[in-house]
């Protein structure tokens, strides 16, 4: 039910906030990327979604247009063909591309949702910097990198920032805005309006690692792992604990699998690196078990359980 009212919230043109920015590419077809691109063009913003892999792409496009459609379901329950015209209308906004330099040519804001991985990141916003408008906000969607590291490769060092959406991002109502250390106000601002713009309660956080939810759900994420693999409690009881005892929608693990194990592992590995003493952040056999044996969660069809292959 509160999913509801948010859905609805999201997208009645009387709430609706006014932003600046018009044209959006979001880079990395993927799980966020995918669904950065769903909520910005329901917000009526022209998006070009970018990925390496055209696959992936023709995937995206797919899942977009099936959750937009739950979305009409929703906000269009008693006008169906409003609720179609809603999804075509979104859709047509939607481009799609495998060249980044040729997709950002027109953008107001690139979101960056690919890999969890520095050097791939630094590679692609290189490219982005020199080759976008000189108007162009750059933005990671990063789970656990540092804004100011990401942003140490571009020029435009006052035009970049963190947008850090929650999954699934049309259902999720937080988007936390960082403010890196050369991040402007204009920036910021502009982030804030473009936040608001597609329908999301925004808060601000420093460029600290795991800004604030990630701060919290990685310790927490992690010891849930560790119970399971020392014994001590079934993958299943510890999901239904966390669940019917702290009111969670999902439990830990199920939650890992939903986020995906292979990004997990990018998170963990990430922080140990940077923080080898911290006892937290150490690797974790079981986790990278399943992943060295592609068990990604739910996208792969395994993870610590099974799913129906969609
Ligand atoms: C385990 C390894 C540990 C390793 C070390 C630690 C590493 C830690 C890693 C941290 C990862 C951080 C990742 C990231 O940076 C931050 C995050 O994003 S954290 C994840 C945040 N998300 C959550 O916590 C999700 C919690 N779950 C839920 O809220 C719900 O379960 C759900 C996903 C919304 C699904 O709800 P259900 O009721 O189960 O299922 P339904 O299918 O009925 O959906 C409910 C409702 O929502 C609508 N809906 C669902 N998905 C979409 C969508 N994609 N688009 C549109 N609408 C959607 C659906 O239609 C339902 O609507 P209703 O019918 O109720 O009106
Ligand atoms: N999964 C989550 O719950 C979640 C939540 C918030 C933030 N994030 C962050 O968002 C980012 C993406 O995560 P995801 O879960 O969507 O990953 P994903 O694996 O689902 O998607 C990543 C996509 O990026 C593409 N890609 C890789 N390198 C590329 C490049 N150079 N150019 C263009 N495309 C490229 C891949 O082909 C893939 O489709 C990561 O930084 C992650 O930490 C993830």
């Amino acid at each position: 039910m509160i999913q509801f009212g948010v859905i609805v919230r999201n997208f009645s043109s009387s709430s609706a906030v006014q932003s600046a920015i018009k044209n959006v590419t979001v880079i990395g077809g993927g799980l966020m990327g995918s669904g950065i691109a769903q909520v910005s063009a329901q917000a009526g913003q022209n998006v070009i979604l970018v990925d390496v892999n055209s696959d992936v792409l023709t995937k995206s496009q797919k899942s977009i247009s099936n959750n937009l459609g739950r979305v009409a379901k929703k906000i269009y329950k008693d006008k169906p063909q409003e609720g179609e015209k809603f999804v075509t209308e979104s859709m047509s906004r939607i481009k799609t591309s495998t060249d980044p330099v040729s997709a950002i040519k027109s953008a107001d804001l690139v979101v960056e949702a690919i890999v969890e991985n520095i050097d791939v990141k630094h590679e692609l916003f290189k490219k982005l910097d020199e080759a976008a408008p000189s108007h162009t906000i750059l933005a990671s969607n990063t789970s656990s990198l540092s804004i100011d590291e990401i942003a140490s490769v571009v020029k435009r060092k006052d035009k970049f920032g963190g947008l850090h959406f929650f999954n699934p991002v049309p259902v999720m109502r937080l988007l936390e805005v960082v403010k890196g250390a050369e991040t402007s106000d204009a920036t910021y601002e502009a982030m804030m309006a473009w936040g608001k713009s597609v329908g999301k309660t925004c808060i601000t956080c420093k460029d600290t690692p795991g800004f604030v939810v990630n701060r919290l759900l990685v310790p927490y994420m992690a010891e849930a792992v560790r119970l399971f693999e020392r014994g001590d409690a079934s993958a299943r009881d510890i999901d239904i604990a966390m669940k019917l005892g702290a009111g969670y929608p999902m439990g830990p693990l199920e939650l890992g699998d939903y986020v995906g194990l292979d990004t997990t592992k990018f998170i963990l590995d990430g922080w140990h690196k940077k923080y080898p003493e911290e006892a937290l952040f150490k690797p974790i056999p079981l986790l990278n078990k399943l992943v060295s044996e592609g068990k990604f969660g739910v996208k792969t069809g395994e993870g610590f359980y099974k799913y129906e292959k969609k």
